[in-house]
């Protein structure tokens, strides 16, 4: 995240860290959320095919054992069927992950709240995004958990030729610009915007920045939209 802060410790406690195994060694690659008691709901972009990956729940402080880490394999990753790396653009940026047994709901451990379908969000409405991603194009990764207030662009702002064009689809969702952006390794993580009930929707999955800067001016961040996906989010998460 560029230009953001530190969040409060755990005031996100459906964010995970999905690490990937490297030898004997694992790395952050990308966020996620908890969707539900056994799954987890992060990026298509973020599994390559015959990579080892598990799931930290309840993690701030990638440096320190605070003791709410949680840790869970995952049994079943199911990527959108119409992901395809060479085809950014068409979307369908998404992946669930089904983990071996569910983490212990807690303070630090919780679930988040997925739109109904169909959910459009207003121009301006004021959303958060949060993740372990560079604090800068090229940066190094933050150890505590970084939060930023984006604002949502609509399409017809963030579609305009000298914005994103038809790179992005009625499928994804812009928010923030040229100061606060999402940024590597944030990528698979949530869009937290608060509904009117007060409850945290996950109204996008972070998806991708400009390739020259995180934070470009008339690019900003893309996530996929949620609420675009409420039948294949829900026939996957009730069947598999
Ligand atoms: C839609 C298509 C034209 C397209 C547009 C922008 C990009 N951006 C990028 O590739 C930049 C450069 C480094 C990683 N990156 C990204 O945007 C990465 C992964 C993108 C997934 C596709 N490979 N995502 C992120 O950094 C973020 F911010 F979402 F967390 C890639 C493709």
């Amino acid at each position: 995240v560029v230009n953001g802060e530190d969040a409060r410790a755990h005031s996100w406690p459906w964010q995970i860290s999905l690490q990937v195994k490297h030898g004997s060694r694992w790395h952050h690659t990308c966020g996620g959320t908890l969707v539900g008691p056994r799954w987890v709901l992060t990026a298509g972009h973020c599994i390559w095919p015959g990579d080892v990956y598990r799931v930290v729940l309840g993690e701030h402080d990638m440096t320190v054992q605070e003791g709410t880490e949680q840790i869970r394999d995952i049994l079943r990753i199911i990527v959108h069927p119409n992901w395809d790396i060479d085809f950014v653009a068409d979307g369908n940026d998404l992946t669930l992950l089904k983990l071996d047994k569910s983490p212990i709901m807690n303070d630090n451990v919780g679930v988040a709240c997925l739109p109904a379908a169909g959910e459009i969000l207003t121009h301006g409405t004021s959303c958060y995004i949060s993740g372990w991603g560079n604090l800068y194009t090229n940066g190094p990764m933050p150890d505590k958990l970084q939060q930023a207030l984006l604002p949502v662009v609509e399409h017809s702002v963030c579609s305009r030729s000298d914005w994103w064009g038809g790179t992005v689809k009625s499928t994804m969702v812009c928010a923030g610009g040229d100061v606060v952006s999402g940024c590597n390794g944030d990528s698979g993580g949530p869009l937290n915007c608060l509904g009117k009930d007060g409850k945290w929707y996950i109204q996008g999955v972070t998806s991708f920045v400009s390739t020259r800067v995180c934070n470009e001016v008339k690019k900003p961040t893309v996530f996929t939209r949620t609420s675009a996906f409420t039948d294949w989010l829900s026939d996957v998460s009730s069947s598999a």
